[in-house]
């Protein structure tokens, strides 16, 4: 849920990045952000300085255009998300829930881990659900915001909840 100054509560899909690493990734989640209509939350410690500075250089001027929430650590990432009673869905490629095949809810958040080491073992547990996106046989992983874009689409297609243009 999102949680308007008015104090009314919208169902919105939200994304979450686990301690990102790649500051250019985390622009282009922002931008998808902004296009979408979708918050994004970014738990620290970022492998980049977090600034407003950065975030412009990355995301340009989309960072003016996303609902941006900044989470000190995991720990405050946790207190927020249990008091917004939304589903956290993990991408993750230790998965076998292919992403196509779940069904979302309109206030889910998908969260995706770093660039480095993916998410820890304590983020998998918490996890209500773990999704994958298949990819062929002999690769690693697809790049962070590529996935989270497919994933998000999906979201979006199932709940019909895109933006108004
Ligand atoms: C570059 S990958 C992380 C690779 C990391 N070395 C690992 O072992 O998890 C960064 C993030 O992108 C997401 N991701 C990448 N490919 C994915 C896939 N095929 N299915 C689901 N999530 C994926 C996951 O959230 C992952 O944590």
């Amino acid at each position: 849920m999102l949680k308007l100054p008015s104090g009314d509560t919208v169902p919105l899909m939200q994304i979450a990045l686990f301690q990102p690493d790649q500051p250019t990734n985390t622009g282009t989640l922002l931008r998808l952000g902004a296009c979408m209509g979708t918050p994004v939350h970014i738990i620290e410690p970022c492998g980049f300085p977090f600034s407003k500075r950065a975030l412009r250089r990355y995301a340009m001027d989309y960072a003016d255009h996303v609902t941006l929430h900044h989470h000190a650590d995991w720990h405050a990432f946790q207190r927020w998300r249990i008091e917004s009673g939304s589903r956290l869905l993990l991408l993750t490629t230790k998965s076998a829930q292919p992403y196509h095949q779940f069904t979302y809810q309109p206030d889910d958040i998908l969260m995706v881990g770093s660039e480095s080491t993916g998410a820890p073992d304590y983020v998998h547990d918490i996890a209500d659900h773990r999704l994958l996106v298949p990819m062929t046989a002999n690769v690693r992983s697809l790049n962070v915001a590529v996935s989270m874009a497919m994933v998000l689409g999906e979201g979006l297609r199932q709940t019909d909840n895109w933006p108004e243009g």
